[in-house]
């Protein structure tokens, strides 16, 4: 069998006394696409910024690739291969989409995303060509502050998997989208980001979306893994039905 991609060796973050994560042991193979579930306070986004340099993790290690890389910032994760967007989407009001685009690839490349010189042709056909199949050229020009909250999460998006990274990690890429434009959202974002290779994991609360989208599920509780597996098996799981899903929910 071959290596992981992606791996974390008892991961654990404490705030004071609140123990955020614990003992977060995964393997990720290249291409899986992977959803994390777990009520509010879980340890969802605590474990996504662990692993993205924005938290530092309080003990256990992080590897990617074969190379251990716990503790890098996220700049140096970004430049690693690492990616994601955020569940409140980070774009940068005043500029518009295809800057935000540039300043996104520049910081996952070498990390200037000030110098007026890293703005190559090059790398604006990279950012143009992202846009498009993330459905966003008609818009390149507006600036991101002025868009409808749905398109600024696409764009953040579109911001995480521009350069191709391995990994992307999209935190609850369906947050504030209607029940009605979900599966949309998670269309448009799903399949470019699969066409490119990348290996996906996604927060997500509406079990709907995690049974399509899915191949994978790991589900958190109390800051810990409490399954770990193929989708229909884990969201069957008693424990999971209980102290994840509710029934109600399933
Ligand atoms: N910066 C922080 N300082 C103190 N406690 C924190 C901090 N960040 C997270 N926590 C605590 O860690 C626990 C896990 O929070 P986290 O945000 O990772 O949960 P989550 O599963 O992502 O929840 P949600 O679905 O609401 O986003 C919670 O008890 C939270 O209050």
């Amino acid at each position: 069998m071959s290596a992981p991609l992606f791996r974390t060796i008892g991961l654990e973050k404490t705030f004071g006394g609140v123990v955020a994560a614990k003992d977060i042991s995964i393997d990720v193979m290249s291409g899986e696409r992977i959803a994390i579930i777990g009520s509010n306070g879980a340890g969802k986004t605590t474990f996504v910024n662990m692993v993205t340099g924005y938290l530092t993790p309080s003990a256990g290690q992080i590897l990617f690739d074969g190379h251990d890389i716990t503790g890098l910032d996220p700049r140096q994760t970004a430049q690693a291969g690492i990616r994601r967007s955020f569940q409140i989407a980070q774009v940068f009001a005043e500029m518009t989409v295809l800057e935000n685009m540039l300043i996104a690839l520049i910081a996952g490349q070498d990390g200037r995303p000030s110098a007026r010189a890293a703005i190559t042709p090059e790398r604006i056909d990279i950012a143009r060509s992202a846009l498009d199949r993330f459905g966003l050229s008609v818009i390149a020009d507006t600036p991101a502050g002025t868009l409808p909250q749905g398109t600024r999460k696409q764009l953040d998006i579109a911001m995480a998997a521009v350069g191709d990274p391995r990994l992307v990690l999209l935190d609850e890429p369906t947050s504030g989208v209607s029940a009605d434009e979900k599966m949309a959202m998670m269309d448009t974002a799903i399949a470019p980001l699969d066409a490119s290779g990348a290996t996906i994991l996604f927060i997500e609360h509406d079990m709907d979306v995690v049974r399509r989208y899915a191949d994978r599920v790991i589900a958190f509780y109390e800051g810990t893994v409490l399954a770990d597996g193929n989708v229909a098996v884990v969201l069957e799981d008693e424990k999971v039905r209980k102290y994840v899903i509710g029934d109600s929910h399933a």
